[in-house]
């Protein structure tokens, strides 16, 4: 056996496409599997209700294709999905399919995603077998904003979002669609303002567009980070956000994006014991957590982390910096929680002074700190 045969396979990028109820998802599916890019794709799809239609739907159903029992998402799906996954790997061993390069899994339009990402991120095989390479979400120009006011879940999957594909743009016509648009579009930005959005009705949903959303480039191992966390956009909104509070829809004012910066190194036990106390005190409301982080053990090789509410990936450290940008920067999006309170944290545990504010070593050396920060 040659030295090349005996490398571990490359993770295969996964695709997670959500959106709400008829927003389009499966139609962008069709439009998207039928470029030439997206050859060698094989598809996970979930449904919600007794039959599953949707593969129907998909032109390319085929046997690179998995339907995914029906059932409550967060409660079966991690199961069926680790098991849906292992079955297309399976196959592609054996040879009963052809290898395929990357897997989209489009979700029931009533998903809260976070779980499927879980999987993707905790299931020790698929972990070194899959990677996720972002989150699509399908927003419906005509009735996207009802739909933000009325389902929960619409909101989160358009808050955990690294892409975002309007539909139905071309229904657009009257002048209450085009206010209702632009109200969309805004409350978007501030939902997601790392993720564009792209008209799919323009053909801006291009594969090119859509995949490879920066963390991980298989050609040069050195990510797009800065295309991955976003942290401008975020920061750039977040004033906006400020300078409008008065604007704020009801609803959305529960999430927050938000990032945290520092210029100094920080030891892998600060950082450590930092994520530890916010997945403790915040675990599910922690929606998103992007971060890159110049350690001070280790200052020239970067540890990239990704977290989904109390989950965090194995952390993963670069080869190098991928540009001038050397800061630690950590991107949140969080419901039901003060970015400030965040804030102070951050800057305790990094040593930033601040006034009045406990330092790390007071909330670690006392008696009364949570067990996991005495250390
Ligand atoms: N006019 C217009 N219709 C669209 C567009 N995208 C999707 N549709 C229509 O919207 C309806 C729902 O689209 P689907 O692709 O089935 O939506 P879905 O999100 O997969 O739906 P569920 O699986 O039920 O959640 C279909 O009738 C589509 O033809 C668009 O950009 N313009």
């Amino acid at each position: 056996m040659s030295e090349a045969t005996r490398l571990p396979p490359e993770p295969l990028p996964v695709t997670l496409l959500t959106g709400f109820l008829g927003a389009g998802k499966t139609t962008l599916l069709n439009t998207l599997l039928q470029q030439p890019d997206m050859a060698d794709t094989a598809v996970l799809i979930n449904e919600f209700g007794e039959i599953g239609l949707d593969h129907l739907l998909v032109q390319h159903f085929d046997d690179a294709t998995v339907l995914l029992a029906s059932g409550c998402l967060c409660c079966t799906i991690r199961g069926d999905l680790a098991e849906g996954l292992e079955q297309l790997l399976r196959r592609m061993d054996n040879g009963a399919i052809p290898p395929f390069r990357r897997v989209v899994i489009e979700t029931t339009g009533l998903a809260d995603p976070a779980p499927i990402l879980h999987v993707l991120m905790m299931h020790p095989y698929l972990l070194m077998r899959f990677r996720l390479d972002g989150v699509v979400t399908v927003v419906d120009a005509v009735n996207g904003l009802g739909t933000l006011d009325a389902h929960p879940e619409s909101v989160r999957q358009a808050a955990i979002s690294d892409r975002i594909v309007l539909t139905k743009t071309d229904l657009v016509d009257t002048p209450a669609r085009i206010a209702d648009l632009a109200a969309l579009r805004q409350r978007l930005a501030r939902l997601a303002p790392g993720a564009p959005v792209l008209e799919a009705a323009k053909g801006e949903a291009t594969p090119a567009a859509l995949l490879g959303a920066g963390l991980y480039d298989p050609a040069t191992k050195i990510p797009d980070v800065s295309r991955w966390l976003a942290d401008e956009a975020v920061s750039a909104a977040e004033e906006t956000s400020r300078a409008h509070a008065h604007d704020e829809n009801r609803h959305d004012e529960r999430i927050r994006a938000f990032t945290v910066a520092t210029d100094a190194p920080v030891s892998a036990a600060a950082i450590d014991m930092f994520l530890e106390l916010v997945r403790g005190t915040h675990g599910p409301k922690l929606l998103r957590l992007k971060g890159i982080v110049k350690l001070a053990e280790d200052p020239e090789h970067p540890l990239v982390l990704h977290g989904v509410q109390h989950v965090l990936h194995p952390p993963s450290q670069l080869p190098a910096w991928p540009d001038d940008d050397r800061r630690t920067r950590l991107v949140m999006i969080v419901r039901d929680v003060e970015p400030a309170v965040i804030r102070r944290l951050f800057d305790a545990f990094m040593g930033l002074p601040a006034i009045g504010q406990p330092d790390r070593v007071a909330m670690t050396d006392n008696p009364l700190a949570p067990h996991t920060l005495r250390r």
